[in-house]
């Protein structure tokens, strides 16, 4: 178990929410301390942080820095960019700062830069042909960390997107995903990415499968042009009959990959310039994680506040709201990023963990979700920290649209923020019955009492959440929001003790499913459970 789990900074922690921490009121606090906002935010590189709107004072964030003291922060993080072994159970280094390191700066810095340039002139030969019209669509197949980084990242910087080139994510094993995707492409001008850490994994081997039978059964010959690999298993792709591979290490974890050569789509998406600018904001977040004190530390202070939430408060779950259509997938990247990382039950050690650990992650982009979910935030019985992530200035002018879209289009961003500013101080305010009810309600009905309407219409408030700011939705400030969510995660995962970088959790549901897939065909349900076995002879009859 951590030091810092049941030690001294955790058992002042529990005191100082029994006493302080569990009562503490938001709108009092900011009432009684005209310079709560300045407290409470910080600037990390690319990335303004309003903190203020938590349910903590400057004693819990003391507090929490000691706990991150207790727990060796600082010599983790130092075990982390030097490439220690950390990844005890797989006995790996984990270096995916180094991925983005300049030049002489990191471990394997040489592999990583050969990689890294022929990688970029291999994504520039892909937009020259886009160019000339000879290649119009590229298809990434991966799953998990060789599917959603790559994906959430693309979507996200869609307007640096070359004109020419349509890009597409295959990932699921369903037939559903890829089927209507091949429907409409022209083997002639499709490339497709065979994007897979291990080059083993069920879902990523048949889909490629199915697209180099189509690509085929379409009269393509030069296979070689058409079909690429991502992979640390060079001789697997090899064996799949890929002639062009781009490498990577195991030090590389899945759900870290995107700044490796997993990130190719990205790279040809973008172009190499805008994918170097990627790596250097992410950079600049390693450097202000790896450097700035932990009272300044942005990482730092997030991962300790989810801690807080998790452990004290007892939060189960936390939302994220980018108000940004670009980063719609930004939570379903996150939910890996996370939950893989730190849905762990043991720590380091093997003993049973005593405390929770992740949280779940969940969201969607704002106004949407505000349409959808946000009742619940606002009126729910289980209270929920929201992540808003607001972004100052749009990029949607880098598309050519006729001069007159483009005011209404700088009055809906106005719009956007307006939004996302009003729904966390409405999460924090709320509203009493009583102001409820001196207020006229839009839609009451005749028949009802005006207090029991005022209930329907009060909020608790009260309820925390937290605003990152970007200038704009650029490659440098998408990296560097990115890299700061690593290393929250792994601060928090410092804290609870535990191996935030393998995955044996998702071993076993894979291996009975190999034991399953000849029974489905046999129909033999010897030695299943009942269920089991119920459910196979039904999805055969
Ligand atoms: O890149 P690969 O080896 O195909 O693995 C895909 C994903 O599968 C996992 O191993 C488990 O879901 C992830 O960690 C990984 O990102």
């Amino acid at each position: 178990m951590s030091q810092a789990v049941g030690g001294v900074a955790w058992t002042a922690l529990a005191g100082h929410y029994e006493a302080h921490g569990r009562e503490l009121k938001l709108q009092e606090r900011f009432a009684s301390d005209a310079a709560r906002f300045e407290r409470f935010s910080l600037q990390a590189p690319e990335v303004f942080a309003d903190l203020s709107k938590n349910l903590w004072d400057e004693h819990t964030r003391r507090l929490l820095l000691e706990l991150a003291q207790e727990a060796d922060l600082p010599a983790h993080r130092e075990a982390l960019f030097t490439g220690q072994p950390i990844n005890s159970t797989e006995g790996r280094a984990v270096l995916h700062t180094a991925l983005r390191a300049p030049r002489g700066a990191a471990p394997f810095c040489d592999d990583v830069h050969a990689v890294l340039d022929a990688l970029l002139a291999y994504a520039d030969t892909v937009r020259a042909e886009a160019d000339a019209g000879r290649i119009t669509d590229v298809v990434n197949i991966g799953i998990g960390g060789s599917d959603l980084g790559p994906a959430m990242a693309t979507i996200a910087l869609q307007p640096w997107q070359h004109r020419a080139l349509r890009l597409h994510f295959v990932s699921n094993v369903d037939g559903h995903d890829i089927a209507p995707l091949l429907a409409r492409l022209d083997a002639r001008k499709t490339l497709f990415i065979i994007a897979s850490k291990t080059f083993t994994t069920q879902e990523t081997m048949a889909n490629a499968q199915a697209a180099r039978a189509w690509f085929l059964a379409q009269g393509g010959v030069d296979t070689a042009r058409h079909f690429v690999g991502v992979t640390t298993n060079l001789k697997a792709a090899a064996d799949f009959g890929i002639t062009q591979t781009f490498g990577f290490w195991d030090w590389v974890g899945g759900r870290y990959s995107l700044w490796s050569a997993i990130g190719l789509p990205l790279a040809i998406a973008i172009g190499p310039q805008a994918f170097r600018e990627f790596l250097a904001g992410a950079h600049a977040m390693d450097e202000h994680f790896r450097h700035a004190p932990l009272a300044q530390n942005l990482p730092v202070q997030l991962g300790l506040l989810d801690v807080w939430y998790r452990n004290f408060h007892g939060f189960a779950s936390r939302s994220v709201a980018p108000y940004h259509q670009g980063l719609r997938r930004f939570a379903a990247y996150l939910q890996q990023l996370e939950m893989e990382s730190n849905g762990k039950c043991v720590d380091q050690g093997g003993a049973p963990l005593t405390v929770a650990t992740s949280p779940v992650v969940w969201g969607e982009a704002g106004t949407n979700g505000q349409h959808a979910y946000f009742q619940m935030l606002h009126q729910g019985t289980d209270v929920i920290p929201v992540d808003f992530i607001a972004v100052k200035t749009p990029t949607h002018t880098r598309y050519e649209l006729p001069e007159a879209v483009r005011t209404p289009l700088a009055d809906q961003h106005t719009k956007l923020l307006a939004n996302c500013l009003a729904q966390s101080q409405a999460l924090m305010q709320g509203k009493t019955a009583a102001e409820a009810l001196g207020e006229k309600a839009p839609t009451a009905s005749p028949d009802l009492a005006p207090e029991v309407l005022a209930r329907h219409r009060s909020f608790p408030g009260n309820r925390p959440s937290t605003t990152l700011l970007l200038e704009a939705l650029t490659p440098r400030a998408l990296g560097a929001l990115i890299a700061l969510h690593e290393h929250r995660v792994f601060t928090s995962g410092v804290v609870w003790g535990i191996n935030s970088f393998d995955q044996w959790g998702v071993e076993l549901g894979k291996a009975l499913c190999n034991q399953l897939l000849p029974r489905l065909a046999s129909g033999d349900v010897t030695g299943l459970d009942a269920s089991t076995a119920g459910l196979l002879a039904k999805v055969r009859a």
